[in-house]
């Protein structure tokens, strides 16, 4: 029949979606091709660390135990201009069922972040407001429309209310973790995870209020297996827009829940970027919509001092690294290689040097790369050696040196100036002076050295590692 084969082509997004979801091992074998010593130009697909933003946006989940700090103001764009636009300065201001007071304090919230400042009034005013809210991950999206969800639930009705899709398992999970801590006093409220796996009985009606799940299996609940009735829906959240987008097929399944759900539903979208995809994405689900735009801090180069050091090959670049660590005193450093192969050597080197060293890489369970992250940032290890894909969106605030053990390059060999300015970005911030670092080891390097100096507009100075007299100068 045709809703089966419909059905199945859905189950098989979903198994696509999870595969990439980022838990995986890969197999012997897979590693990648022996890479041309000396050579900077783009790897293979296989030798690169292929990661995906599923994955990245789970591992940032993973380690942050604090929200991001921004001085940036929101940007508000209203439905209704002539409606007044009001901000809460605290949790009180928001007349939250006491449960959900208590809730929210136990876990640790003494006052609405930025975001909620802003989205939470919108979101818990009457009639409900539909909200398209975009601010970098770890400013307090995910605890906003959870405290929205657990506002708007009737308890005494025992079937789903609330819907909220997320791009996977993984991340429905995580969110599903927030939902239980902030009921923690409101046990009334019941949660149904709508993923892959979780098979209930054909006739089935769900009495949990609030179903969290991926699109594929919340749209077949809704559709052919009906556990949930769409009509009875009074809020629908859509988590991470920006990461549901890059799974083909997400798109199309959450338009198509949308579709089935009450006029009146409140429908909130929440993104961390806001490219044209997203945005074209976010209008079709979220009809006359509030928007609320964070902007993010500004990377800049202005703090940081930047330098080259001119090599032949890895083992040069190596020598070149154990001599400017001979000379000045790194309390953390975050080395960059272009390949997983390099970086393991790397990393094996140095710890034969005698450094306590942990290695980031993709072949990493994203667990995995969270318990490591958090080792480094607790000071346990000294060096971090990464490729780049891992360390994406990483903050580890007391990192003072990046080496750039291979600059960054595209997939076409030319210079990747925003990965450039995200990976030495870091160490500048806060206010503190950092000190970045790059190996070039060919003619092809230097080139791209040089297009990223024309690209910033900054000079990258030149360094000696033979003279220890002139490292010692960089780090005052
Ligand atoms: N008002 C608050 N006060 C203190 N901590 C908060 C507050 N809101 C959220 N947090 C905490 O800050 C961290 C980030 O919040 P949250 O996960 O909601 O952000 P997010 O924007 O959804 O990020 P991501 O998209 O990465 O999940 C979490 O550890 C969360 O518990």
């Amino acid at each position: 029949m045709a809703t089966d084969s419909w059905a199945l082509a859905v189950d098989e997004q979903e198994a696509a979606a999870e595969s990439i979801g980022g838990l995986r091992i890969r197999e012997k074998g897979d590693e990648p091709k022996p890479e041309e010593n000396g050579a900077q130009t783009g790897p293979s697909e296989e030798e690169k660390d292929d990661d995906d933003r599923a994955a990245q946006s789970l591992l940032n989940k993973l380690i942050r135990s604090n929200l991001v700090n921004t001085t940036n103001q929101v940007e508000v764009l209203q439905r209704d201009p002539n409606s007044p636009l009001y901000s809460v300065r605290s949790f009180e201001e928001l007349r939250l069922k006491p449960q959900l007071l208590q809730g929210v304090y136990a876990m640790g919230f003494n006052r609405p972040s930025k975001i909620q400042e802003t989205a939470l009034p919108m979101m818990l005013a009457e009639p409900p407001q539909n909200l398209i809210a975009q601010s970098q991950s770890g400013t307090g999206k995910t605890a906003a429309f959870v405290l929205a969800m657990l506002s708007h639930v009737d308890p005494a009705n025992r079937w789903p209310q609330c819907l909220c899709v997320s791009p996977t398992y993984e991340l429905a999970l995580q969110t599903g973790k927030v939902i239980e801590q902030m009921g923690k006093f409101y046990p009334e409220v019941k949660l149904m995870y709508a993923i892959r796996g979780n098979k209930l009985d054909r006739g089935v009606k769900l009495q949990e209020q609030i179903v969290i799940g991926t699109p594929g299996t919340v749209l077949d609940w809704c559709s052919k297996l009906r556990f949930i009735d769409p009509k009875k829906i009074k809020v629908f959240v859509l988590d991470e827009a920006d990461v549901m987008i890059a799974t083909q097929g997400h798109q199309d399944q959450s338009i198509r829940i949308q579709r089935m759900l009450p006029k009146n539903c409140q429908m909130l979208l929440f993104s961390a970027t806001f490219e044209e995809s997203v945005w074209n994405f976010a209008k079709r689900i979220v009809p006359e919509p509030n928007i609320i735009k964070l902007k993010r801090e500004e990377e800049t180069l202005d703090t940081i001092k930047q330098y080259y050091v001119n090599c032949n090959c890895k083992e040069e670049k190596f020598q070149a690294l154990c001599n400017i660590y001979g000379a000045i005193t790194i309390a953390q450093a975050m080395i960059f290689c272009h390949t997983r192969k390099t970086a393991g050597w790397l990393a094996a080197e140095l710890s034969r040097e005698g450094h306590q060293v942990a290695l980031l890489s993709g072949e990493m369970m994203v667990e995995q790369r969270a318990a490591v992250i958090e080792r480094f940032r607790d000071g346990k290890e000294k060096v971090l050696v990464t490729t780049n894909v891992c360390a994406r969106g990483i903050d580890v605030e007391q990192v003072s040196v990046v080496i750039n053990f291979d600059l960054p390059v595209d997939k076409d060999g030319n210079p990747d100036n925003e990965t450039y300015l995200h990976r030495i970005g870091r160490t500048g911030r806060f206010g503190k002076r950092g000190l970045a670092i790059n190996m070039v080891d060919s003619k092809a390097s230097m080139n791209i050295l040089n297009r990223i100096q024309e690209h910033f507009n900054k000079k990258i100075e030149k360094l000696d590692t033979d003279d220890l007299d002139e490292i010692e100068k960089i780090a005052n």
